[in-house]
Formats: structure tokens, C-alpha cells, sequence
């Protein structure tokens, strides 16, 4: 199940029609030419029936070449006013695929941190590729042909009830089938395109973890379970097409038995109304035409209608991402907040805090902890005590599901990715190196920073400048590759350029090998000076450095203080300290 939220029906019509106002002009175009080709294209059954009752009555060659001459002219305007109506679609149709582009990678990279991390690279990757991809060409293809094909219908049925009424019922009793079908349909397809679609990114996601997770797979014999696991998902996914095959099924079924209705009745019935004399010959012929002429455009909605549903599907998940709308975050009343937005201070308080991670219990039961700048803090506790988690609440990736963890006074969750940076930088031992140069990996962390700054960040980091382009190397997999403790001392010089007061310290350094871990606690060591450390402490030595450790046990704060006077007195400490030594 996508954990990422999808747009109600309504709020996709809403962005539909936000998305075609901001190219109004264009699409105006669109319809105006579409329409006057349609109009063009029911000139000539018209012809066509005059062209009966004229010869009946007795019309020369030269009538009959004037009729050819104007059926002519009508088919070969169409074509070129079609020609041009198209053009203007795709452009409009490719300029709307764009930004609806555009505006899912920003809502992705504004997504919090934590948000992403659980949505899964999956259900993010299928959103941002063939959900996108889906609404692009729908908008570029399906929507400007369905707005001609509606056109279309309602000008020939509006000409077949002007050539005659009672044979226009007939194409109107193939109209209503079709509405009835397709209401059935529309109604059972959304919840189906909407599954349909949350399987595919399943099935994405659960071959993605094991194709990540090879060497893991591999390692720990789990090679039976992610296989059952990927069978599961295309299970699941299969079961999803099927639902949707079925639906279209019945509608495709429903649909060509109200288009062969009219066309069963309309010529027997024009023949009776023929001999009775109420229409001529031409207007039965005409109707005729007109009727054959109505199924291209129904068949055309019916199919984009299918078209329309699976990709409505797919913009409610992309529109999904849209951001709620912004609630005016209310003043912290916090003790020693200003009510301002702006950090007053350095100051990390934590108060009350409780956490749960989504559908779990609570994990933090009321936490309270005031950092005073500059201090280093070491958490620590056994196994499954909450410190990672209070080490994202701290560094403002996760919110507190009550209670607040604030700078200054401010919610850290509420500040912006590039203010948050400012303030507090969480370090773990993921350290990526994006595509790109050495100079856009450290350009992340400080827009704009000219190159002196960067390079004063990574000698501050210890880095040795041996890569062949200086700053301007291409890092990457295809190009220069970073080992390990490279790719730290590269996050850590990331730190130093985003200078904030805070930072949080999850194992950091803890999977290195002790040469590269060596190595890489002189480039920290530089990153921490003169800044407030928050250690998480999964060993206890960190602990024994720290001006202060905060001892966590089942998601409460236990005890806090400095490492002697802690151990001084009996107590949660002073047992994982005897623990750890006796190990
Ligand atoms: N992503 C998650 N989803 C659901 N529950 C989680 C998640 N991460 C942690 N938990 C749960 O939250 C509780 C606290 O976990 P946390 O990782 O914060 O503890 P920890 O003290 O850092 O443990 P360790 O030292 O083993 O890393 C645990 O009960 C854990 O099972």
C-alpha cells in the first residue's frame, strides 16, 4: 500500500482545470479550429442527401459537378483545418506535460525527509515515470481528441434531428445505451485503475528492495522469501489487471451493441417513412450517413474514456504529492520562544514529546530535554530505546506527534529544507554522492558558494586534492567513483558548508574499518568544532567524551547528566556502563 496520499477526484478536476487555464489561449485555439472542422465534416452527408433529391428531381451534370466541387472543398478544409487543430494540440498537450514534470519534482524534493524514506523509492519512481508520463500523453493526445470527438457527436446529432426527427430517435436510442454502459463503467473503474496502479508501484518496489538488497539476499540464504515476496506482488498485480480487463470487457461488449441498434433500425424505418412519404429519400440517405458517421467519434470516446479513467488514476497519484494547503503555523508558546517564526536563538528544547511511527504505538512516551549551545550530549540506551528516533526528531526529519521540539522557539519541522539546514544537520553513515561534479555535490549544502569557500570545506575535511578535474570531476558510478571514506569526508564537508549550530550524530562513523574510520574522525572532528553535538551513542565510549548524556529505556528519559556524576550513583547508567565494560 502507497503510505504517499492520492488526490480526491475532485481535487484532480480542480488541477485539470488550473493545469488547461494557464495554456487557455491555446486550447481555446484547439477547440475553435476543432470545432470548425467538425462543422465542416457534416456538410457532407447534407450534400450527399441534396445530391439524392436533386437527381431524383431531375438536376443537370453541371448540379451534380457544383455538389462535387463543394463536397470536395468541405473534405479538403476539414483536413487542413484538422491538421492544424492537431499541431496546436500537441504543443499545448507537451507544454502541460512539462509542468506537471516540473511540479512533481518539486513537490518531491519538498517532500520531508521521513515521508520519502517510508513512501519507498518504488511508489516515488512509478509517480515521477509512467504515472506522469500517463497524464502527459493523455493531456497531449486523449484530451484535445476527446473534447473534438464530443464536438463532433453533439453537431451530428443536432444535423440528424434537423434532417429528420424521427429517424434522429433511433441514433438517439444508440446515445443513450452508450451513457448507460459508460456509467456503469466509470463508476467501478476509478477504485480498479486506482489498485491497478498501487500494484504496479508494489510490484516495483518489492523488485527493487531485492535487486538493491542482492548481496543481503544472497548473504542471509533469503533468496526463497523475496522470491515468494516478488510472486506475491505480481500476484496481486495480476489480480489488478483482471479486474480492470474484466470491466472493459463488459463496457467494450455493452458499447458495440447500442452502435449496431441505430444502424438496424434507421433503414428499415426510413424505408416505411420513405413510402408514407413523411421524409424524402435524401434526408433517410443523409441520416443514414449521419449515423454511420457518429460511431467514429463514439468509438473515440469510449476508448479515451477507458484512456481517461486509467490516467485520471494516474494524476491523482501524482497530484497526490500536491502540498495540503499550508496551515498558518501558530506562534510557540514554548518557555523561552519569542512567537516569532524566526529562531530567537540557538536553543534546542524538547518538550513533551511523544512519537509513533504510522499505524505503531507510541515509541517516545513524553520526553523533555533542553540542549544548551555548544554542549556535546551523548544518547544512549539499549537496543530499541528510541535514540534514532529522538535523533530525527532533533534534527527535524520526523514531527512529534505531540509536544514540540523547537530552536529558538520554532518548530524545527515547520522550518524550510534550507533553513532547517542552517540550523540542525543530521549525520549518519549514508553518505551520497549525486551524479553531477564535485562542486555540485558540495553546492548542495550552500547555493552559491564560490569556489574558495568549497575548497575550504574540504581541506578543512582533510580532503586530498588529487581528483583530475579539481572541482569540476564528474562523480558517479560511469565516471570517478568515491570509496567510502571518501564519500564521508565529501558529506562532511557538506556540513562545514551548511554551517549549522546543531548537528545529530547517528553512527556516524561506526561501520568504517578503523583505518578509514581513523581517517574519516579527523574530517568530524573539524565538522563538530564550535558546534552543539547530539551523539547517538549505540557504543557506550562516545558517551564517556560528552559534557552530558541523556540514558534512554523504552522511550523514556531515564537519566541525564554528566558521565561521572552519573555513574557516581546507581542507577540505569551506571548498569549499561558495567554491562558494556563486563562484555
Ligand atoms: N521505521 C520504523 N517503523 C516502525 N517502527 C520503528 C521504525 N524504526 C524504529 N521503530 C521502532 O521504534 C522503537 C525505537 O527504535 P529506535 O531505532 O529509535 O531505537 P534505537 O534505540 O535507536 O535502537 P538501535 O540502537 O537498535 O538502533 C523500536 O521499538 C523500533 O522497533
Amino acid at each position: 500500500m502507497s503510505t504517499l496520499p492520492i488526490a480526491s477526484p475532485r481535487q484532480v478536476r480542480r488541477a485539470a482545470v488550473a493545469l488547461v487555464r494557464s495554456d487557455g489561449r491555446a486550447f481555446a485555439a484547439v477547440l475553435a479550429l476543432n470545432a470548425a472542422a467538425a462543422l465542416l465534416g457534416l456538410a457532407g452527408p447534407w450534400l450527399l442527401g441534396r445530391l439524392v433529391d436533386r437527381v431524383r428531381a431531375g438536376a443537370t451534370t453541371g448540379d451534380v459537378d457544383r455538389i462535387g466541387l463543394l463536397l470536395l472543398g468541405c473534405a479538403l478544409a476539414q483536413i487542413l483545418l484538422s491538421r492544424q487543430a492537431r499541431y496546436l494540440a500537441h504543443r499545448f498537450g507537451e507544454r502541460c506535460a512539462a509542468k506537471v514534470r516540473e511540479q512533481l519534482l518539486d513537490r518531491v524534493l519538498a517532500l520531508p525527509a521521513g515521508t520519502a524514506e517510508r513512501a519507498g523509492t518504488g511508489d516515488l519512481t512509478s509517480r515521477g515515470t509512467a504515472d506522469s508520463t500517463a497524464v502527459g500523453e493523455t493531456l497531449r493526445d486523449a484530451a484535445p481528441e476527446l473534447l473534438v470527438a464530443c464536438a463532433q457527436i453533439l453537431f451530428i446529432l443536432g444535423a440528424i434531428l434537423l434532417v429528420s426527427p424521427l429517424l434522429g430517435g433511433c441514433g438517439l436510442l444508440g446515445v443513450l445505451g452508450i451513457a448507460l454502459a459508460s456509467r456503469w463503467y466509470l463508476r467501478r473503474s476509478r477504485p480498479a485503475y486506482l489498485a491497478d496502479r498501487a500494484a504496479t508501484a508494489g510490484l516495483a518496489e518489492t523488485l527493487s528492495a531485492t535487486a538493491h538488497g542482492a548481496r543481503t539476499v544472497d548473504a542471509l540464504g533469503l533468496g526463497p522469501q523475496r522470491l515468494a515476496a516478488g510472486r506475491a506482488a505480481v500476484a496481486g498485480a495480476h489480480r489488478a489487471r483482471m479486474r480492470t480487463l474484466y470491466l472493459r470487457l463488459r463496457f467494450f461488449a455493452a458499447i458495440n451493441l447500442s452502435y449496431a441498434v441505430p444502424a438496424a433500425l434507421v433503414l428499415p424505418l426510413g424505408a416505411v417513412l420513405v413510402a408514407h412519404g413523411s421524409v424524402t429519400p435524401g434526408a433517410a440517405v443523409a441520416t443514414a450517413l449521419y449515423l454511420q458517421r457518429i460511431v467514429d467519434p463514439l468509438d473515440t470516446v469510449v476508448i479515451l474514456l477507458e484512456n481517461l479513467q486509467s490516467s485520471t488514476a494516474a494524476y491523482a497519484r501524482v497530484e497526490g504529492l500536491a502540498p495540503a494547503p499550508a496551515p498558518v503555523p501558530a506562534p510557540v508558546p514554548a518557555q523561552g520562544g519569542t512567537g516569532r517564526h524566526e529562531p530567537a536563538d540557538d536553543r534546542i528544547r524538547v518538550s513533551g514529546v511523544r512519537y509513533a511511527y504510522p499505524d505503531g504505538p507510541d515509541v517516545l512516551h513524553g520526553l523533555d530535554l533542553d540542549l544548551t549551545p555548544g554542549e556535546r550530549l551523548a544518547v544512549v540506551g539499549p537496543s530499541g530505546s528510541g535514540k534514532t528516533t529522538l535523533g530525527r526528531l532533533l534534527a527535524g526529519v520526523e514531527r512529534p506527534r505531540t509536544g514540540s521540539v523547537t530552536v529558538g522557539g520554532v518548530p524545527l519541522a515547520d522550518l524550510a529544507p534550507e533553513r532547517l539546514r542552517r540550523q540542525v544537520v543530521l549525520v549518519t553513515q549514508e553518505h551520497h554522492v549525486f551524479l553531477g561534479t564535485l562542486r555540485d555535490n558540495l553546492e548542495i549544502a550552500a547555493p552559491g558558494a564560490g569556489d574558495a569557500a568549497l575548497t575550504a570545506a574540504l581541506d578543512a575535511v582533510g580532503w586530498q586534492h588529487d581528483l583530475p578535474d579539481g572541482l569540476d570531476t564528474e562523480l558517479g558510478p560511469a565516471a570517478t567513483r568515491l570509496d567510502g571514506a571518501r564519500a564521508q569526508q565529501l558529506a562532511l564537508a557538506r556540513v562545514i558548508l551548511a554551517d549549522p549550530h546543531t548537528l545529530v550524530l547517528d553512527e556516524a562513523t561506526a561501520l568504517l574499518d578503523p583505518a578509514t574510520a581513523r581517517h574519516t574522525e579527523r574530517a568530524l572532528a573539524a565538522a563538530l568544532t564550535g558546534r552543539t553535538v547530539i551523539a547517538i551513542a549505540h557504543r557506550l565510549h562516545t558517551a564517556h567524551d560528552a559534557d552530558r548524556v541523556a540514558v534512554l529505556a523504552g522511550g523514556r528519559l531515564t537519566a541525564l547528566g554528566p558521565h561521572e556524576d552519573l555513574l557516581a550513583e546507581p542507577g540505569p547508567y551506571a548498569d549499561l556502563w558495567r554491562t558494556w565494560r563486563t562484555a
